[in-house]
């Protein structure tokens, strides 16, 4: 569980409030919107797709003008130098008129300091350079890593420049020729020869040799005497697998996807079957058989995790068995090195990012910068009742105390009570009302003690409290410069720290609070965090909305970051029967995700991935980047109500399992009962977090103890992990916010559809599917059947079993036939189903229609 870290100093100021800012949502109060701000705007258009495009365009433009110029020049150069010359002193027109450069005065001028004063015929490096950054920006096509192939020109530039001058200077021949040199290669030749004579051409080659060092990795270039080499091995093996084609080891001599569309970058790629007679497997050692780690939080690319014996061969990979925790340890496979660093060299590291190039991060100004109320400040005459207060009760309990602090939080003020020796802590947490009702405030919360500390803490509610706006959580160092996997920021401390937690090492978050506490507000505000921090290639969401109304926002970002089930038309899900479908699909994909890891030899989602980054793992054999999954479920009471085991079991499983590949769960419920939170769930979702709830029971079921009934709404809630509870005030992000951040992805190129989870198909035949039912051979009690259930509005089998005295099974048949003839809708677990005829009128009509009357 993460740590908050401090981002202001620990005494903070008091803390201004919004008091008009939170009535009711989603219509925002009376807060001030934010002014029109032109920067902000400006920002907007800058980062706008067709602005890029519009920069790309240019880019190739000017670079194409400046190759022209460039190649004119060398040619024409010496015939317009005097027309350069003088261009500053005369009438431009005049100047103009006589210039030999294709490209014009103009042309003839910047080529003139480019390649005649600086680099020579090493300047065409620089419109090269332009080209490459215009393609990009313009169709996201990069036949070459930029950045590579920009330092690799331009140093090309300099050192072409540096040994043409060289032979310039010993063959004298300065008139003619320095104009392939440049400037920048005679001159420096000119001072380095009159010291070092021929040595200057030594320290020529020597820069040359420094920039294959370090630039390219010199080691990695490979001597023909290498019997291992690469382009030759693998031509052999496409050979050998056409001589023999039924053995299905596919092999590719282009590691480059070709039906990618124009914008994907070079398939990573590494064919371990490319091995002879020799193979070669390291297994893994078989010490720990526990293959679940929790993610490291550092961002620098760590070694793979696997031992790193170096093998030139490996064996091809047998799938083993997936999928429980105490798996057997995956056999380990060491890639020929060679073979990673040329990929790596030739392509760079894999990019997910390059699925979408164009993809422009959300930026602030898409959140409300709420003006918090002056007047929302603790007094000093509030600080010093409320001390005076606790003195005094204490007192009166026969409590002495040594001193007592205070700290302002956004909520409620903390006062930190040293007590005098002898006072027991168990007396003063006894008479936690009675203070509670002397102080006469609602939301005192007494902490005795307060953890790691000898002293006793006694939670006050500010009168006004202070608006934690979205905005400025996301804007603070803490969260931008966040490294962890999944960033969420859960609000502000009660010392007024922003707390950021990983969701990735809660690794799931059980959420509950009692109606209208801000349940939804806090679900908005962890999937904006999420949103604002990663690519959509890098993280998918699962949003479970069984009320229908709370997510649907979240609709726009269909082809960025939601997974659904194939087959399914809306991304949000709904409706009972598709939940537990997705959540059995998901288990699909856990399975299928632990088996990638396995044959990879990684132990958690971020080493596969690293591994898969640098190009040590073969698409060829189902490898990908695999995306973090973050399932939302908005109200799990009405799922345990309808569905029961059906969701209760894989929600228990995924929370118990899922964790290292990447899957993670934000539960969410307004009834924190035993039934809906059962000890299965419960005990799989280590972080939980408490908005106001009604009763000291729901508070225990929720967070095993007391203090979330005595919370006081609008987002402030307890947060438990590790057996810590922390107090925080949730952001406030108001729809219209979400509204514009959805809006923003969301117009933007994206995916062609949804990521696609695995397909599940259920025991009832799939997704709700209609069985296969003859509507013409109707069971001679239908008639009835459908009467009956009209007139009770009751889609029950038992119904029709009790009143038409029939058995389980024809009663079952019945049922299935009523169902294909949309008089009752489909099985919704331990619910009777729908009735979808109102009234015998309407019923009368349809079964006239079904005999064809
Ligand atoms: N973090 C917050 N800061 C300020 N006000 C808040 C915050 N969270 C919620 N509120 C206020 O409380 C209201 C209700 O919040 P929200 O809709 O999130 O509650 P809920 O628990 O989801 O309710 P329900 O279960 O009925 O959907 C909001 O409209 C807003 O005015």
């Amino acid at each position: 569980m993460a740590q908050p870290t401090t981002s202001r100093p620990v005494n903070p100021r008091p803390s201004p409030t919004n008091g008009t800012a939170r009535q009711s949502r989603p219509t925002r109060p009376a807060s001030p919107r934010p002014a029109f701000n032109i920067g902000a705007s400006i920002s907007r258009r800058l980062n706008d797709p067709r602005s890029i495009l519009l920069t790309g365009v240019l880019l190739m433009l000017v670079a194409v003008g400046l190759l022209i110029a460039f190649v004119s020049y060398l040619t024409t150069g010496p015939a317009d130098q005097s027309v350069v010359g003088s261009a500053l002193s005369e009438p431009l027109a005049e100047s103009g008129a006589e210039t030999r450069n294709w490209a014009g005065l103009m042309g003839a001028y910047i080529a003139h300091v480019f390649v005649f004063r600086w680099f020579g015929v090493g300047a065409l490096a620089l419109p090269i350079v332009l080209l490459l950054a215009g393609l990009k920006l313009a169709t996201g096509a990069e036949p070459f890593p930029l950045r590579r192939a920009t330092i690799g020109l331009l140093f090309t530039a300099l050192w072409s420049s540096l040994v043409i001058g060289y032979f310039v200077l010993v063959t004298n021949s300065a008139e003619t020729a320095s104009v392939w040199s440049g400037g920048i290669g005679y001159e420096f030749n000119s001072a380095l020869y009159s010291l070092f004579g021929w040595g200057s051409l030594a320290f020529i080659g020597f820069g040359l040799f420094l920039f294959l060092v370090y630039f390219i990795d010199i080691r990695t270039i490979q001597l023909p005497s290498f019997s291992t080499d690469f382009f030759s091995r693998r031509s052999s093996a496409a050979s050998d697998t056409d001589a023999d084609s039924d053995t299905g080891t596919e092999t590719t001599d282009q590691p480059v996807a070709a039906t990618k569309p124009f914008y994907a970058q070079p398939e990573p790629f590494i064919d371990e079957e490319d091995d002879d007679d020799e193979p070669v497997a390291t297994p893994a050692p078989a010490s720990d058989p526990v293959v679940v780690q929790p993610v490291q939080t550092t961002e620098s690319l760590p070694t793979t995790g696997v031992p790193l014996t170096v093998k030139s061969h490996v064996e091809p990979v047998t799938p083993t068995e997936p999928t429980e925790l105490s798996a057997t340890p995956a056999p380990t496979y060491e890639p020929d090195p060679f073979e990673e660093d040329d990929l790596v060299a030739q392509h760079g590291l894999y990019d997910s990012t390059l699925d979408l190039p164009q993809y422009q991060y959300p930026t602030n100004e898409l959140l409300t910068e709420y003006q918090n109320n002056p007047r929302a400040q603790v007094s000093a005459d509030e600080l010093t009742a409320n001390k005076e207060r606790i003195e005094n009760t204490l007192r009166n309990f026969g409590i002495r105390i040594d001193s007592i602090q205070a700290s302002i939080g956004p909520t409620v003020t903390l006062y930190e009570i040293v007590p005098a020796e002898g006072v027991r802590i168990s007396k003063i947490k006894s008479l936690e009302d009675d203070i509670a009702l002397n102080l006469a405030a609602l939301g005192i919360r007494i902490i005795a003690p307060m953890p790691g500390m000898g002293t006793i803490g006694i939670e006050v509610p500010n009168k006004n409290r202070e608006m934690v706006s979205m905005r400025s959580v996301i804007t603070s160092d803490i969260f931008s410069s966040s490294k962890f996997e999944l960033p969420v920021v859960l609000g502000k401390t009660i010392s007024n720290e922003i707390y950021v937690a990983d969701l990735a090492k809660m690794p799931h978050l059980l959420m509950a609070g009692a109606t209208g506490q801000g349940k939804s507000v806090g679900l908005n505000v962890l999937l904006t965090s999420l949103i604002y921090k990663k690519h959509p290639s890098q993280l998918k969401l699962v949003l479970v909305d069984p009320k229908k109304v709370e997510l649907t926002l979240f609709n726009k970002l269909e082809r960025h970051f939601l997974a659904k089930l194939p087959d399914s038309d809306e991304p949000i899900i709904t409706d009972t029967k598709k939940v537990v479908n997705t959540l059995n699909s998901l288990c699909i994909e856990m399975d299928n995700r632990y088996n990638l890891l396995k044959e990879a030899g990684c132990r958690n989602l971020k080493e596969y991935n690293v591994k898969f980054t640098r190009r040590k793992l073969n698409p060829e054999k189902g490898h990908r980047y695999l995306p973090y999954i973050v399932l939302i479920i908005d109200e799990l009471a009405d799922l345990m109500m309808t569905a029961g085991k059906e969701v209760e079991q894989p929600i228990a499983r995924l929370a118990q399992l899922a964790r290292a590949i990447g899957i993670h769960l934000v539960v969410a419920t307004q009834r924190p009962s035993v039934n809906v939170i059962t000890g299965l769930i419960k005990a799989n979702f280590p972080a939980r977090l408490s908005f106001k709830v009604t009763s000291k029971i729901d508070s225990r079921t929720i967070l095993d103890t007391g203090g979330a009934e005595q919370l006081v709404g609008m987002g402030d809630m307890l947060l438990s992990s590790n057996s810590d509870i922390i107090r925080l005030q949730c952001p406030f992000v108001d729809t219209d916010e979400i509204e514009g951040l959805c809006e923003f992805v969301g117009n933007q190129r994206g995916y062609d559809d949804a990521y696609a989870l695995p397909e599940f198909v259920g025991d009832d035949g799939g997704q709700g599917e209609e069985k296969d039912v003859d509507l013409d051979n109707r069971d001679p009690m239908f008639d009835e059947a459908a009467r009956l259930i009209v007139i009770h509005q009751q889609g029950s089998t038992s119904l029709i079993q009790r009143k038409l005295k029939l058995g389980y099974n024809r009663a079952g048949r019945l049922i299935d036939q009523l169902e294909a003839a949309r008089i009752v809708g489909p099985f919704e677990g331990s619910k009777a189903r729908d009735v979808l005829v109102l009234d015998l009128q309407a019923l009368e009509e349809m079964l006239k229609r079904l005999k064809g009357e």
